[in-house]
């Protein structure tokens, strides 16, 4: 991966001041701002009083489920869409004001390609639009795409066509950057060269905003992770943060007696009619000692890593104060069976 500059100016701020948890803005060099932001389309709540600010040079993932709310999101703080109530701010302004979003590189979740132009011709055309574009070249080598210079984007795998992509909301050297999931679709290859650019950006002073749905990806780039679920942010820390709330343990063990009230247990299935149980824990050494002090009958013991995802996808999936306490989860809603497109 190349080393040239790819980020924002010199004169761009390089150290930010983060405040994991902390949503609305009181800082005016906040780079996005989203102040207790609701949108809704027809009757689906898509975001429900959500707050969010990006400080220059933070690099936040925003990770939730399928329909959390992720690119409604994106959307707000791209101008594309306006809030039903609340207020969004991108480098202190109006994002649906175009002088607002100079400094801003986006790559949506479907971007559509021009099928019948070169990749060069492509990258030409949106860097034309910026007053110091990375030259075209250097830009196509920095994402591996050099070979394909010449080659009409309709004749790009899918992957190819990725890369190019999240490299267009590079090129005009934006100070922000929003990606929703940058790499869908991408062989492991192409989605490693593809962090490494992103960190290259990010290194170089750029501000990211990224959604995934895979925790891996949040964990192998953010430094602060937001959890959205259900419109609703369920947790904002830094990554170390929220991988601690989610190192839990699963203890499976066959019982007659009910062991979902045992000390520690934050969670627990009944896998069979037969007692046997799946008992997610932080401790599960804890749990083995107080299964065998309180002489409760027990057999089949086996104790298991819950998976970053699994423990994810429990704190997303109705409870999340069961798992990780986050302070204050409003309650869920039902959010599907609208097709509007309120804007
Ligand atoms: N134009 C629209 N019309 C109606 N409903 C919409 C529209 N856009 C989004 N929604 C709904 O709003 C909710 C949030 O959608 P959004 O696309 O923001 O989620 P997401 O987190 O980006 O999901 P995914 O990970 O699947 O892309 C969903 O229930 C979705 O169906």
């Amino acid at each position: 991966m190349s080393s040239q500059r790819t980020g924002p100016s010199p004169t761009s701020p390089t150290s930010p001041s983060r405040r994991p948890g902390h949503a609305a803005s009181g800082s005016s060099t906040a780079v996005v701002a989203a102040d207790q932001v609701t949108r809704r389309f027809g009757s689906v709540v898509a975001l429900d009083d959500v707050s969010l600010t990006v400080e220059p040079g933070e690099l936040v993932g925003l990770l939730g489920p399928n329909g959390a709310g992720k690119s409604t999101l994106l959307s707000l703080i791209s101008g594309q869409r306006k809030p039903d109530a609340g207020t969004v701010r991108l480098f202190g302004g109006d994002p649906r004001d175009a002088r607002s979003r100079v400094g801003l590189g986006l790559t949506p979740q479907e971007t559509g390609l021009p099928a019948t132009l070169k990749v060069r011709e492509v990258v030409d055309f949106v860097g034309g639009h910026y007053p110091g574009p990375i030259p075209t070249a250097q830009l196509l080598d920095q994402f591996g795409l050099g070979e394909l210079a010449d080659r009409q984007t309709g004749a790009m795998s899918g992957g190819q066509k990725r890369r190019l992509a999240v490299a267009l909301s590079l090129v005009g050297r934006p100070r922000v950057v929003l990606l929703d999931e940058p790499t869908t679709g991408l062989d492991v290859g192409a989605r490693q060269a593809l962090w490494d650019a992103i960190r290259t950006y990010h290194g170089e002073g750029g501000t990211v905003l990224l959604t995934s749905h895979y925790l891996e990806e949040v964990q192998a780039l953010a430094e602060r992770v937001v959890v959205i679920d259900e419109g609703v942010v369920r947790a904002d820390d830094s990554l170390d943060g929220i991988l601690r709330r989610v190192s839990l343990r699963r203890v499976l063990v066959r019982s007659s007696a009910d062991l979902s009230a045992r000390p520690g247990v934050v969670r627990s299935e009944r896998r069979d009619d037969r007692g046997k149980q799946e008992l997610y824990t932080p401790d599960a050494d804890a749990l083995v000692r107080d299964l065998v002090t309180s002489g409760v009958d027990f057999r089949d013991l086996e104790i298991r890593g819950a998976s970053l995802e699994e423990a994810f996808e429990q704190m997303v999936a109705g409870d999340s104060r069961k798992v990780s306490a986050p302070a204050d989860s409003p309650g869920s809603r039902s959010a599907d069976s609208s097709t509007e497109d309120a804007r």
